[in-house]
């Protein structure tokens, strides 16, 4: 497989290391042992360091309790409208003009740059066309949003990139006429009667219409082995009271916004317990969910990167990539488009102040719709 892997992953920095740590709950017995019966192709194969201290406390000393409450913006600091209340106004006001300005107020700017560039967008799902809400499964997009994004696609490419699986992405956004990228980025998809233009990619008949649809899947080797991870974590986890084991296809989400806090150690470690047999699987952390991936040097920047180059529009000076995204994962999107040679625009969904690899920032949901709808008059005063 000739992937072309030009960036260095930063999601393992936010992966705290695995612990040897035990806790007196209920541990797996795995009967397979993956790494034996893994072959993957050996150039995206991430070298992934896992602590081997022997004895550690607990999931506390690698950090996970704190990655864990972390991950989404604490009750206190947003209010039920996602908003900022007057308290901390200020200071998001502050980060916003000194360190993110608003894509919005900066709209005139980015589209000076614009000119005469073609754009191609990316956008994230959850927290960034739609809100974030406390059962994954309801996590529906409005119907405003959809003739936003839909308008948007008339003009330029457009291509949903989510850590979700693709089918079921696909199924909260319903528009034939994009590309998507699930499983953060493992499982891609062109719209119907169009091809991703990779050697690795093949061709399927997808919906009931029977239209041809070309995929492109880097992860397909570890899908017997995420099978049985997800297996063992829906049993580990099956008597902690408000644990949802999501899967993902090419990986799982374990989400525990809906436990009592005081269980998330509970949570780590079960799947700690899960993964540490498994040294072909790495943990990373989104908004109050453990993922579950396979350790490939793949992660939604390198979907970027693959898209812009199965559309054509790589390394040319006259393209625009603009990436909207909420969450950590979006960081290697950001950082590709930052750093990489198809220099484009991050723009950070959040309600409150965060570092990012992004330029610039929208507060929710509602203000991702009015950056496209703002894309898409533009485009159109342009002729
Ligand atoms: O890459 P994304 O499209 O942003 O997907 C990331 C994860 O999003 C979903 O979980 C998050 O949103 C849920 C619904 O609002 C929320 O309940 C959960 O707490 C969030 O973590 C999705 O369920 C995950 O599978 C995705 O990986």
């Amino acid at each position: 497989m000739d992937i072309k892997s030009g960036h260095s992953s930063p999601v393992m920095t936010d992966s705290p290391p695995i612990s040897n740590a035990r806790l007196t709950i209920r541990q797996n017995r795995l009967p397979y042992s993956s790494a034996a019966a893994l072959s993957p192709n050996s150039n995206l194969l991430l070298t992934v360091p896992r602590k081997k201290t022997g004895v550690l406390d607990d999931v506390k000393s690698n950090g996970w309790l704190d990655a864990m409450k972390s991950s989404s913006p604490p009750p206190s600091l947003v209010n039920k409208d996602n908003f900022s209340s007057d308290a901390t106004d200020m200071t998001y006001r502050e980060w916003m003009q000194l360190k993110y300005p608003s894509a919005l107020t900066s709209f005139e700017k980015i589209m000076s740059f614009a000119k005469g560039k073609r754009i191609a967008l990316f956008l994230d799902y959850d927290g960034t066309l739609s809100p974030i809400v406390e059962e994954p499964d309801c996590a529906y997009m409005s119907s405003a949003m959809r003739s936003a994004v839909q308008n948007v696609a008339k003009y330029f490419p457009t291509a949903i990139i989510s850590g979700r699986s693709r089918d079921k992405v696909y199924e909260f956004v319903n528009l034939s006429e994009l590309y998507y990228a699930g499983s953060h980025g493992m499982d891609i998809m062109s719209p119907a009667g169009e091809s991703l233009n990779h050697e690795h990619s093949r061709t399927v008949s997808v919906n009931e219409k029977g239209k041809d649809v070309n995929l492109f899947q880097p992860a397909s080797e570890f899908l017997p082995m995420i099978d049985k991870v997800l297996c063992s974590l829906i049993e580990s986890t099956n008597d902690i009271k408000g644990v949802k084991v999501e899967d993902n296809k090419f990986c799982i989400s374990v989400h525990y916004r809906n436990v009592e806090e005081q269980n998330w150690g509970l949570v780590a470690q079960c799947v700690d317990d899960v993964i540490r047999t498994y040294p072909k699987l790495r943990l990373t952390h989104g908004r109050k969910v453990l993922e579950i991936r396979p350790v490939i040097d793949w992660n939604k920047g390198k979907a970027v990167t693959f898209l812009l180059e199965s559309l054509g529009l790589s390394n040319c000076e006259d393209v625009l990539p603009i990436y909207v995204g909420d969450d950590r994962t979006d960081e290697d999107a950001f950082k590709v488009l930052r750093d990489g040679p198809n220099h484009g625009y991050g723009i950070l969904v959040s309600a409150v102040p965060k570092d990012s690899n992004a330029f610039y920032s929208l507060r929710d949901p509602s203000e991702v719709m009015e950056f496209l709808k703002s894309l898409v008059t533009w485009k159109r005063s342009m002729g």
